[in-house]
C-alpha cells in the first residue's frame, strides 16, 4: 500500500522555494522563488543575491543610509533571478511559487513571461505602495495570485 503522508504539489514547490532562500546572503529578508511547468515540472529556481561579478562580501547588505550604500539598487530579486536562470524557451501558463509577494518590478517581469498563477507565502509588504502597483497590475493582465496554505506538516533536513 502507497505511503499516506506524502506532501502535495503546493507544498513540493513551496519547499523549493524555501530552500533555495537558504542560499540567499540578505541578513533581513530571505526570497526563494521556485516557477513550475503548467504539468509540474521545475522550470527554475531562484532566491535574492548579488549579480554576477558583484561580490556578496563587498556590496552592501544595509536597509537605511546612502542610498548607494543599501542593497537596494544592487539585489537581483528571487523572482527575477527565477526568470533570468530559467534557459528554456517558454514558460507560458507556468506558476511562480514565492516565499514574498512580488514586488511591482518582478511583477512585470512575471506578467511579460506569461507566467499565470502566483503562489505565496508572505505579504508583509502588503501596504507598500509596489506591492499595491503588482496587485494592480496583475489584476488588469488577468494573472491570478493566492497565499500558500500550509499543511502543517515540519520537515527537518539534516544537511
Ligand atoms: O519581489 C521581491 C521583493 C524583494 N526581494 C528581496 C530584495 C531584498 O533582498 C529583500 C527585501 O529586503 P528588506 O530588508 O525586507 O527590505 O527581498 C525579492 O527577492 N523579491
Ligand atoms: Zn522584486
Amino acid at each position: 500500500m502507497k505511503r499516506k503522508d506524502y506532501i502535495n504539489w503546493d507544498a513540493y514547490f513551496m519547499g523549493i522555494a524555501l530552500l533555495s532562500a537558504e542560499r540567499s546572503k540578505d541578513p533581513s529578508t530571505s526570497v526563494g522563488a521556485c516557477i513550475v511547468s503548467m504539468d509540474n515540472k521545475i522550470l527554475s529556481v531562484g532566491y535574492n543575491g548579488m549579480p554576477i561579478g558583484c561580490s556578496d562580501d563587498e556590496f552592501p547588505w544595509n536597509r537605511e543610509g546612502n542610498p548607494l550604500d543599501t542593497k537596494y539598487f544592487y539585489v537581483c530579486h528571487a523572482e527575477l533571478n527565477a526568470i533570468l536562470n530559467y534557459s528554456g524557451t517558454d514558460m507560458k501558463g507556468a506558476k511562480i511559487y514565492t516565499t514574498l509577494f512580488p514586488c511591482n518590478e518582478c511583477t512585470k517581469a512575471i506578467i511579460q513571461k506569461g507566467i499565470k498563477e502566483i503562489i505565496y507565502m508572505s505579504d508583509k509588504y502588503a501596504e507598500t505602495d509596489s506591492i499595491k502597483a503588482s496587485k494592480r497590475m496583475l489584476d488588469a493582465a488577468g494573472i491570478s495570485y493566492r497565499q500558500y496554505v500550509p499543511v502543517g506538516k515540519d520537515i527537518t533536513l539534516s544537511l
